[in-house]
């Protein structure tokens, strides 16, 4: 009979946690996915509007892997006014060889959350200025918390102000994250000043309204938009794309309906094969997507990928057997 493995959050949680580990397993599904391999269908998404609500379902084969994920992710955005989290869901992983059930991971959203902000430390990794030191942050969610500590892990940062529509939660946001994470961090209500001090800006909201304008960047900045992952959604202003040196989707395919790509194409300030040249100022290295040049903007628009939960969904049940986690059942 075929056995099934079950792993609760708790015992997720205990096996992975945002450290360089994790980070290295989604730089890894970053190559894979550039190496043209990896077989990864659109996003199925489907959204509940009247709660200002999604639920987005990912997968991705990745040869080599004995695994493949399906994610089923909802995210519900007024869940934080009744006590809940905006995000939630499972992960699943069936045999690549045989299709066959292996693993229930019920982890109400803790993997895609601690994959997302791994997503972003790669990004900062490769684009971000090596002694970028101060960060702002949009948003005082989730991921506005975990990608700073993101950040932390790659870069030598100093300072952060997050900016926050709701004053009360930014202020909260930022004494949890000066406490956690031993660096200065505050709340900022002007975000353009935020921004424009900033050398490294993540976008953390799920705004359908640009909050962040292109006259606002400086040279040298890196940006990462990882909030706006739906149609709708839209946190940086269209005219940033024609003030930046270097952008960099997940998947292109993805951005150009779902990032911020899709807002450019349409307000006309990127157009459909538009590429960013690699020498609009400095010449940078042809092999990979790092910046060379202290001067560049680069932007990294994340939308999520199906590999990247491919890869730490197997991360997290190779991390829990090695412990015994779990319970086994026979189906
Ligand atoms: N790219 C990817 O791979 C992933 C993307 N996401 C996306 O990231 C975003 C944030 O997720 P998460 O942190 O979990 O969500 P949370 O609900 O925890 O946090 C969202 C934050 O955004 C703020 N916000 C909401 N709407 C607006 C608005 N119109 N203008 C300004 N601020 C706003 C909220 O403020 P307030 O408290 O006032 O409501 C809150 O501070 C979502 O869009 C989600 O879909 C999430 C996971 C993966
Ligand atoms: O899978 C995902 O990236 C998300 N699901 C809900 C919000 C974002």
């Amino acid at each position: 009979m075929p056995t099934l493995k079950i792993l609760t959050e708790s015992e997720l949680r205990q096996a992975v946690q945002l450290n360089a580990d994790a980070i290295e397993c989604i730089e890894s599904a970053f190559a894979a996915l550039a190496s043209g391999e990896v077989v990864m269908p659109p996003i199925l998404s489907m959204a509940i509007e009247e709660f200002n609500g999604e639920v987005d379902v990912k997968t991705a084969y990745v040869p080599g892997f004995e695994s493949f994920a399906i994610k089923m992710s909802p995210g519900f955005f007024d869940n934080p006014k009744v006590g809940l989290p905006s995000t939630s869901g499972l992960m699943v992983l069936f045999a690549a060889r045989t299709g066959m059930l292996e693993a229930v991971l019920l982890d109400n959203g803790y993997l895609t959350d601690i994959r997302t902000a791994a997503a972003g430390a790669v990004a900062a990794r490769y684009l971000a200025r090596s002694d970028a030191e101060r960060v702002c942050i949009v948003g005082a969610g989730r991921q506005s918390r975990l990608q700073l500590e993101a950040l932390c892990l790659v870069r030598p940062i100093q300072s952060a102000v997050v900016w926050a529509r709701n004053h009360d939660r930014g202020k909260s946001a930022a004494l949890e994250l000066s406490e956690s994470l031993g660096v200065s961090v505050t709340f900022g209500s002007d975000l353009k000043k935020a921004v424009s001090s900033a050398d490294i800006v993540v976008t953390t909201t799920p705004s359908a309204d640009p909050l962040v304008m292109a006259d606002w960047l400086c040279a040298g900045q890196h940006i990462t938009s990882m909030g706006s992952d739906q149609a709708h959604k839209n946190e940086l202003d269209p005219g940033c794309f024609a003030v930046v040196d270097r952008y960099v989707p997940d998947r292109r395919s993805q951005t150009e309906k779902l990032g911020e790509l899709h807002h450019a194409l349409e307000a006309g300030t990127a157009s459909v094969g538009f590429n960013i040249p690699r020498t609009r100022r400095h010449c940078c290295r042809q092999s990979g997507e790092s910046v060379e040049s202290d001067e560049e903007i680069t932007l990294c628009d994340l939308t999520g990928t199906g590999v990247q939960d491919t890869a730490i969904a197997t991360f997290a049940r190779m991390r829990a057997e090695a412990v015994s986690a779990g319970i086994d059942i026979e189906v």
